[in-house]
């Protein structure tokens, strides 16, 4: 939308590590027209001596062409790109239409990779917008009247029935109402029913977790366009308990941040049409201790959960895992060490975020990250940043992850990959067989009862428990063997043992 994000590679991964996330996959964003390699050595070359801890990279595709295609199948096979990001909306700038989302599926699932859907309908926003404005409304409240739940829903049905259609996993992006939730749920249920799985996946934000749009908190103009995002904060103040409950029955499977931040002076661009404000929230350095506050001290996800919905799964699902979302012997040692009882008061004037607000403000949240290591080496000591700029490494992301593909086999394409001489910081082979993004632990897993855990072919489930940490992901700790069914018992699942844990 004509703005640059106020965080930068270094103030953003210094941040996450400031939360307790350590690592982080971004958006590659070409813009239509541009060259998608061109547009990620440009992201690579941003990133390279600023990251303070790993990152990924996902890629955009704003536009449907061979020659996309065949820049696709270059970034799957040598640049460790594994998904692509497809727009429903912002018509006229990224949005595809059916037959494009259609071909950009399809090349997906030829190339073993994940598509991955911005879900809302643009032609319907273009056409209430000029309503809106025409009819006078043009502040930021138009942003969300311009876009209801149902807009989002619509979406996320048409893009559920076009991945079926396709037969391609598919994943959802910052689903942001119970109406679209609730879609994503029918669509998993039903291909868990005929499959005994789903390949659909849906992630959600710390943002529709932790807040919603109050129009009685959010009167000045300020305050309302720093609440800015798409699909935008819904004002039914039900939704984040909604939320929360989908990602604790596993009908979500990860909470993201779209961390998208935009000065006041930014946001300004809309001063006179809410269209024109830069859409984007902060998240990425308050998701850990938002969700936590929401979600487990509230007694909605326990803490095991929470592993799995702020890190495990994201891993798994990303091919990347147990590499990371994991510790264990080979895993990297991207370790939380997590105090549920320290505190902590959300602030613009303390986060570590460049950006001058935040959407989570006063915000007293009951757990923080007390030490974070990234990669081994202490990055938070006690609550006091220790981070080294430069210091993170690209991860590349290997096709035809085993939790979105089950256990397809190794793909020519991957194959091709890992012979391949390619730009990327460490072996793809090692990356394969030591599978893995953030992983998170809680301080108190000494309590843990050491149990054995029991696949029952839906997901691992404790004895005589309910399923604390993974619901349909397998969480087999035998990651040496990618391509192995893991219909097995785990005495150490990642995230540590749970029995008996609150
Ligand atoms: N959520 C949000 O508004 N992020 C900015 C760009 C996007 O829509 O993904
Ligand atoms: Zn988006």
């Amino acid at each position: 939308m004509g703005a640059v994000s106020v965080d930068d590679f270094y103030q953003g991964t210094k941040a996450a590590i400031a939360g307790g996330t350590t690592m982080i996959i971004d958006f590659v964003l070409p813009s239509k027209g541009e060259s998608l390699l061109d547009a990620y050595h440009k992201w690579r070359t941003r990133a390279t001596n600023k990251v303070c801890c790993d990152y990924g990279l996902h890629v955009g595709i704003p536009s449907w062409s061979d020659e996309v295609r065949r820049e696709m199948e270059d970034l799957c096979k040598s640049h460790g790109i594994n998904s692509f990001k497809m727009f429903m909306a912002y018509k006229g700038v990224f949005m595809l239409n059916d037959s494009d989302l259609y071909n950009t599926f399809e090349a997906c699932k030829e190339l073993g990779a994940i598509p991955m859907v911005h879900a809302e309908n643009g032609d319907i926003i273009f056409e209430n917008t000029k309503r809106l404005l025409k009819s006078g409304i043009n502040g930021p409240d138009g942003h969300g009247l311009s876009r209801p739940e149902e807009v989002e829903a619509e979406a996320v049905n048409r893009a559920c029935t076009l991945s079926n259609q396709v037969g391609s996993p598919l994943y959802i992006v910052h689903i942001m109402s119970k109406q679209a939730a609730e879609v994503l749920a029918k669509y998993r249920t039903k291909q868990i029913k005929q499959n005994g799985s789903a390949k659909i996946f849906g992630e959600t934000l710390a943002a529709s977790v932790g807040t919603h749009w109050d129009d009685k908190k959010l009167t000045s103009w300020t305050d309302a366009a720093a609440h800015v995002l798409s699909p935008p904060l819904r004002s039914d103040p039900n939704t984040p308990s909604f939320l929360l409950n989908m990602l604790a029955s596993d009908n979500l499977q990860t909470t993201g941040s779209d961390n998208a931040t935009f000065n006041s002076n930014q946001k300004c661009m809309g001063k006179d049409d809410f269209s024109k404000i830069p859409n984007g929230v902060n998240g990425i350095e308050d998701r850990m201790s938002v969700i936590w506050e929401k979600g487990v001290e509230a007694g909605i996800i326990d803490p095991c959960r929470f592993v799995a919905i702020t890190s495990t799964n994201a891993a798994k699902i990303f091919n990347i895992y147990p590499k990371k979302g994991c510790i264990d012997v080979g895993s990297d040692a991207d370790i939380v060490i997590w105090n549920p009882k320290g505190k902590h008061t959300i602030s613009a004037k303390t986060h570590h975020q460049a950006v001058d607000y935040n959407i989570f403000e006063g915000m007293e949240c009951h757990g923080v990250p007390e030490y974070v290591l990234v990669g081994g080496r202490v990055c938070l000591d006690e609550g006091n940043l220790k981070v080294v700029q430069g210091y993170g490494k690209f991860i590349p992301m290997p096709t035809h992850s085993e939790f979105v593909y089950n256990n397809e086999k190794v793909s020519e394409v991957q194959e091709e990959y890992e012979n391949n001489d390619h730009d990327n910081e460490i072996d793809i082979k090692t990356s394969k067989l030591q599978i893995s993004p953030p992983s998170s632990i809680i301080s108190d897993v000494s309590t843990c009862t050491k149990s054995s855990m029991i696949h029952t072919g839906k997901g691992m489930r404790m004895e005589g428990q309910r399923d604390l940490q993974s619901s349909s992901f397998s969480i087999s700790s035998e990651f040496n063997d990618p391509v192995k069914k893991s219909s097995i018992r785990v005495k150490n699942p990642p995230g540590g043992q749970s029995m008996g844990f609150w």
